[in-house]
């Protein structure tokens, strides 16, 4: 018989007959010239309308006097993101639609064992999400609000005198800037690290399940303090996360931002009192709109050059595919494009325009105009989760405002890969974090994670461990000159046998919880699920047997970040502390791709807070042009 994989995906001959027809109506359309083919002029092109570019659309619109600015994103508008998608707890289903999401795949890879090198073990390849959508990841994503340690910006800051610009104390304000949080009765302390007017819905999760109240119990028998606020003055501890959900519904950066820039319309100079025209007839002297205009569905296939000055490498404007023809956007003199592209893509059309590695790019014929580790520094936090079958029930009903995983632990991680001690707990530099959820466990959805899932549908609680400060990196490269084929993924995940060390312990700790009372007692947990089925919380493990268990159910954090690197060109940089490509001018890449570390903890906020910050470096530079 042959089965779902084996057939061939055929295009039915309905959908190509109506390919034809739409063609054929383009080509009618063509023919008859119903639009002056005109070359289209903005102040500032913004490639990608996710966190970055949603943020920073707003912030340039509003800041700087009679610009205009044009947003091209690939994926759809969020409008036909329906309810269902809106709901928080729908975040497990919605990030891999194929309407929303790149669908892209990371590369099998195969490594020396971290316990055992002389073994050869295997890196599966699994889903890499990522937002294809207005709002980008922040409309998938799973609502976490994050912003990781004061240290990783100081690390940022490190770099030269110049980059101080990015050390904790100047991205705060970034950070407070954005964020509208809603917090009932914060305390004075609580007041000083968070925002409360910005344009980003910050809130405490609604009641939770009983069993969540019990695992911060749990976790106190253990010794870990209890934290009321992870991005507060100390990130480590047991408690609650905030999440970005406003009435009960997902808060993406296009609801904050893009919808707020969409508001300014204006005509520079300004209109006129109607004279005796058509209403709303642009007089002679009105040069263009002050607005944002944003095209979905709109491809950006490359940078194009000025060829005149070939050795500048002055970027003019953009290629973009959008209603089945190429087009061209140019910038006005004092512009600037902007990729906010995202991790994998940024990176992407970046190499795609000529720069990024000599071999990459000449391995796929396309011509280096300037070489730069572009694709290098993939970073993220590897994951991976454990499961405990709960025999008491333990979800009455479904809470459709919550993402499930409310509560959650932040430790350091035993380099030994044993359970962390409590001078570990307290440790105010921590690298694991932790998300604790119940639901209801579903075979169906769990081996879309790894393979072999029990069989049966039950209660659990679910741990999912994060590694936040990872040693190994990973890199992307090119396949293809081909735009819409999705350059290879290499995480490197586990490479340095310490970052495995790490998630073990966060592993081992985590049954270590499931053992406590009341989690035991009043919820009756024995079993966790291991490879054969259920198994008891108690089964003997070797370190070996744990590396397994994390190989097989690891999965990307998708935080994914650092491929466009921000650091001096020496340091293997391809920006500078102002965003700027090294070697070119009038280009910036504004997004996760340029954060020199990863922050650790969920990265959406800091991806928000870049572009807040690249805002105000935009508009200093264009103020002073010329
Ligand atoms: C499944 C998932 C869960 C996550 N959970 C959390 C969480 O709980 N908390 C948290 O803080 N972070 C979370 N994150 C991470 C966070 O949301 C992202 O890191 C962040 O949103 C990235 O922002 P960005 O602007 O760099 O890129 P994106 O938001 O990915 O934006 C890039 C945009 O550019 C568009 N684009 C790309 N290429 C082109 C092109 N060629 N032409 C036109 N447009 C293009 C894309 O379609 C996209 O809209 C999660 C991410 C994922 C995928």
């Amino acid at each position: 018989m042959e089965t779902l994989l084996s057939t061939p995906i055929k295009e039915s001959k309905i959908d190509t007959e109506i390919r034809d027809l739409w063609l054929e109506s383009i080509r009618n359309r063509d023919q008859r010239q119903p639009f002056k083919k005109t070359n289209e002029f903005y102040d500032f092109i913004i490639v990608g309308a996710g966190t970055a570019g949603c943020v920073l659309a707003r912030e340039l619109i509003y800041n700087i006097p009679n610009i205009n600015i044009l947003v091209l994103e690939a994926g759809p508008p969020a409008t036909q993101i329906n309810d269902i998608m809106r709901s928080p707890c729908a975040f497990g289903l919605v990030h891999r639609t194929s309407e929303t999401d790149w669908g892209y795949f990371m590369e099998e890879q195969k490594m020396p064992g971290a316990i055992d090198p002389t073994k050869e073990v295997f890196n599966k390849s699994v889903a890499y999400p990522r937002g294809k959508v207005i709002g980008g990841c922040s409309t998938i994503n799973g609502m976490a609000y994050m912003r990781g340690q004061k240290a990783d910006y100081d690390l940022w800051a490190a770099q030269g005198p110049e980059y101080e610009i990015w050390d904790f104390d100047h991205c705060i304000e970034a950070f407070k800037a954005i964020e509208n949080n809603a917090r009932e009765n914060p305390d004075e302390e609580f007041k000083k690290y968070h925002g409360f007017n910005g344009l980003l819905h910050v809130r405490d999760p609604y009641d939770s399940y009983d069993i969540m109240k019990d695992v911060i119990k749990a976790a106190k028998n253990l010794g870990i303090p209890y934290n009321n606020d992870f991005n507060g003055v100390k990130q480590n501890g047991v408690g609650a996360y905030q999440c970005t959900t406003k009435d009960g519904h997902r808060f993406s950066l296009a609801d904050g931002y893009l919808n707020d820039a969409l508001k300014k319309v204006e005509t520079y100079p300004p209109l006129k009192p109607l004279g005796l025209g058509p209403p709303h007839e642009l007089g002679d002297d009105v040069t263009k709109f002050v607005a944002v205009n944003v095209k979905s569905f709109a491809h950006v296939l490359n940078i194009i050059w000025d060829e005149e000055k070939k050795d500048e490498n002055i970027a003019i404007g953009i290629k973009y595919f959008y209603d089945g023809g190429v087009h061209d956007a140019f910038i006005a003199p004092k512009g600037e494009v902007i990729i906010c592209g995202g991790v994998i893509n940024s990176a992407q059309i970046l190499m795609l325009s000529g720069i990024g590695p000599k071999n990459n790019l000449e391995e796929n014929n396309i011509k280096v105009r300037k070489e730069l580790p572009v694709g290098c520094n993939l970073l993220d936090h590897p994951s991976s989760c454990m499961t405990a079958k709960v025999p008491v029930p333990s979800v009455p009903q479904l809470n459709y405002w919550s993402n499930g995983f409310d509560y959650g632990i932040i430790h350091k991680a035993n380099v030994e890969g044993k359970i962390p001690n409590k001078e570990e707990f307290l440790d105010e530099r921590p690298d694991i974090q932790m998300f604790v959820g119940t639901n209801v466990y579903d075979p169906n959805i769990a081996a879309r994670f790894y393979p072999n899932p029990t069989e049966e549908k039950c209660e659990v609680l679910t741990i999912i461990q994060f590694l936040n400060i990872p040693s190994s990196v990973g890199y992307l490269e090119l396949c293809s000159s081909n735009p819409f084929i999705q350059p290879k993924i290499f995480p490197n995940f586990y490479k340095n046998p310490n970052d495995l060390y790490k998630i073990m312990s966060a592993l081992k700790l985590s049954r270590e919880l499931l053992k406590q009372p009341p989690l035991s007692t009043v919820w009756g947990i024995k079993e966790i699920e291991l490879d054969n089925g259920w198994s008891s919380i108690d089964k003997e493990m070797s370190d070996e047997d744990w590396e397994q268990y994390i190989r097989k159910r690891f999965f990307p954090g998708y935080h994914s970040c650092g491929t466009v690197k921000m650091a001096p060109e020496t340091q293997e940089g391809c920006v500078n502390h102002r965003l700027q490509v090294y070697g070119t001018k009038n280009l910036r890449v504004v997004d996760a791709s340029i954060f020199p570390v990863v922050p650790s903890g969920n990265i959406n906020a800091p991806v928000a807070m870049v572009a807040w910050k690249a805002s105000r470096l935009i508009e200093e530079d264009y103020v002073n042009k010329f």
